[in-house]
């Protein structure tokens, strides 16, 4: 079995939950009390179609229209999560999304669009078709998560895996770098 390194940086608006499902699946707990990220990295091993992963999960700070993107978001890091809960922070991923995919210099990126809080189920703002057809039109997978009920947690860094892999020639033991052009 090849042991292979990963980067997958949560990315996405303030306060959908992007700390709690990644602590969901590195710690298998979810915290109810709400504590902003400054920016933190877990690392986790992942079998995941006979092979395994040194995954390192960079979790940041939450992002809105002003927020610049960098090198940290960006340069190395394999694969994308997005978050969903609320229409604000569902408008947010393709405004996101472009910023990362300009700052590559690449047409598209390992991605998975994620909605979380699904056991909120009085306060969805945002259904599954046109979260779907956003995740189409922009080449990523989707998938429907609660960190609260961990429904669908694992699925994510598989989905993102997956995505990984698809762009990996080969089975070369790191991908690709984005092609960033640093100027
Ligand atoms: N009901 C429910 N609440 C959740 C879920 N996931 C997160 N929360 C709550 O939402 C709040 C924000 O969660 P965080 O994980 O800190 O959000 P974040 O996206 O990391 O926030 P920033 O660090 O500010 O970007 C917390 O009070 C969590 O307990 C979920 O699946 N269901």
């Amino acid at each position: 079995m090849t042991s292979n390194k990963r980067r997958i940086a949560v990315l996405g608006s303030r306060s959908v939950g992007k700390s709690s499902l990644i602590i969901q699946y590195c710690q298998n707990e979810f915290v109810e009390s709400y504590y902003p990220t400054i920016e933190s990295t877990f690392a986790k091993t992942v079998k995941f179609k006979n092979a395994e992963y040194d995954c390192d999960i960079i979790d940041t700070a939450g992002q809105d229209e002003f927020s610049l993107l960098n090198s940290k978001h960006a340069i190395g890091i394999h694969g994308y999560v997005y978050s969903v809960s609320s229409r604000n922070s569902f408008d947010m991923i393709q405004i996101i999304y472009d910023k990362i995919i300009d700052f590559c210099g690449v047409a598209n990126i390992p991605c998975v669009i994620v909605g979380s809080k699904i056991d909120l189920k009085d306060s969805r703002q945002v259904n599954s078709e046109e979260a779907q057809g956003l995740a189409r039109d922009n080449g990523t997978a989707y998938v429907e998560t609660s960190a609260k009920e961990n429904t669908n947690v694992a699925k994510v860094f598989e989905l993102c895996l997956n995505e990984i892999e698809k762009r990996t020639p080969n089975n070369q033991a790191e991908p690709p770098a984005n092609r960033c052009i640093i100027m």
